[in-house]
């Protein structure tokens, strides 16, 4: 197969070229997600592991909530009708605690009545109970009640035939009580997709291996296992391999036969020692090296080996964060046929001035600083640079500068993706 880079005015042909034009985020998601083929496997998952996982059919309505017209109060059943004034007397005829049906309710006659219990037949409304003075087996109202008070209709919230989740819904714990309230102890989710990280490069070192010159500890693999597996993902730790082609193609052969994606992080660029497109090709596979404008995060490798799609991260691993949460995020939801929905992000105001060549969207590391009566700002934490891991563990999320903005000035507005949302 061949070799091809997706630059749609010129072509990178080697580490000194550069290309015209850059791939907008949209454009480079899209060719990623063209490449990614959707699990069609499904499984039945109990509720109580529901979390994370994609439905895959609607979820419709089978049970009416509430399912009976309740009392939203602690209180005395009454019938209110178009209005009872203040000073009616009424008898107290029953007691109905939540979970017990009632008998129907006598002319002038109330029942006490409890939070979430059956109206009794004959009952409208409910009287709270303090605005009610009792007298042994007696009710004074202290305020007018008419039909409706402090009731919840049947149905009032779900009434059936109703679509409450549509397939491709990423469940999360509201969800999860929207489903167990219609009585389901599972959901049909589709299958976890399988992804494998390996990072390459011969300058990496494991834990318990010595540093000597040249070398550095592998951060991204650890970094990316740990992003992808709270995403609720099947996550599996492909290893590290040295910058050689073949062996880079030789694992990436045997984790294609296993999993539905498989990211490597390294040798995405278009340097004489970049493997990760060449290594694709040589497991048989096809591979476009996308340049993206975005900073960190240019270069990345989008591709297929069989049934298998392939994301390839650069090594910076600032770089190879970002990359992941525009390309990664998107190839998952092209998987389970969630919806692809980057954050849209929240406008706030920069404190911090900084530097910014038109041409590329950039992201960079920073915090929310507290400024009184509710407003908050955003500091740029440092100069970024895709290689420093430092300044993003101490930011609260990444500001993002559109490719057309010139510098940013103290109170222009940036969007904010805070981490809670994104990773
Ligand atoms: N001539 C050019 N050179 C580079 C360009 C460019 O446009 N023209 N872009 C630079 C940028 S920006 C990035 S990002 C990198 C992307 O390069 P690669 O994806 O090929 O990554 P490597 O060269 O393999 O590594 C880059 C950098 O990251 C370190 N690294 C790699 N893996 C890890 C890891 N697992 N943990 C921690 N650090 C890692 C590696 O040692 C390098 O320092 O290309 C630039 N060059
Ligand atoms: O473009 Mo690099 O990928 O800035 O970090």
């Amino acid at each position: 197969m061949t070799r091809q880079q997706v630059l749609p005015d010129s072509r990178v042909a080697g580490s000194d070229a550069q290309p015209s034009r850059l791939l907008s985020i949209e454009e480079a998601c899209a060719r990623a997600t063209s490449l990614t083929k959707p699990i069609t496997r499904t499984e039945s998952v109990p509720l109580a592991a529901g979390v994370g996982r994609v439905l895959a059919e609607p979820l419709e309505a089978r049970v009416a909530i509430p399912p009976f017209t309740q009392s939203a109060m602690d209180g005395y059943a009454l019938a209110g009708g178009d209005g009872l004034a203040a000073g009616t007397e009424l008898a107290v005829t029953e007691r109905l605690p939540a979970g017990r049906r009632g008998r129907a309710l006598r002319e002038g006659a109330a029942a006490r009545i409890f939070t979430g219990a059956l109206l009794p037949d004959g009952a409208d409304a409910v009287a709270m109970q303090e605005h009610v003075a009792r007298a042994g087996d007696k009710i004074v109202l202290a305020r007018a009640v008419r039909a409706g008070d402090n009731v919840r209709p049947r149905g009032e919230d779900i009434d059936p035939p109703e679509r409450l989740l549509d397939r491709g819904e990423r469940l999360d714990a509201r969800h999860i009580g929207l489903i167990a309230g219609q009585g389901y102890g599972h959901v049909t989710a589709v299958a976890r997709p399988r992804i494998a990280v390996v990072s390459t490069g011969s300058e990496l070192r494991q834990p318990g291996q010595p540093l000597d010159a040249a070398t550095i500890y592998d951060s991204n693999r650890a970094m990316l296992l740990a992003l992808i597996s709270a995403g609720g993902l099947d996550v599996r730790d492909g290893g590290w391999i040295a910058d050689d082609a073949d062996a880079i193609a030789a694992r990436l052969r045997e984790l294609a036969g296993e999993c539905d994606l498989v990211v490597t992080s390294g040798g995405a660029s278009v340097g004489g020692e970049d493997h990760a497109a060449a290594a694709v090709e040589r497991a048989g596979g096809h591979a476009e090296t996308l340049a993206m404008a975005v900073k960190p995060g240019k270069f990345t490798v989008v591709g297929r080996i069989a049934a298998c799609a392939y994301l390839g991260l650069p090594g910076n691993p600032v770089a190879s964060l970002v990359s992941w949460l525009l390309l990664g995020q998107a190839m998952v939801c092209a998987l389970t046929g969630a919806p692809q929905r980057r954050p849209a992000g929240y406008p706030l105001s920069s404190l911090s001035r900084f530097q910014h060549r038109t041409g590329r969207t950039e992201f960079v590391p920073a915090r929310l600083i507290e400024q009184g009566y509710g407003r908050i700002g955003i500091e740029i934490l440092g100069r970024g640079g895709s290689a420093r891991l430092r300044p993003l563990a101490l930011a609260d999320g990444l500001a993002e500068i559109a490719a057309e903005r010139a510098d940013i000035e103290p109170g222009d507005q940036m969007l904010f993706h805070p981490f809670r949302t994104i990773i």
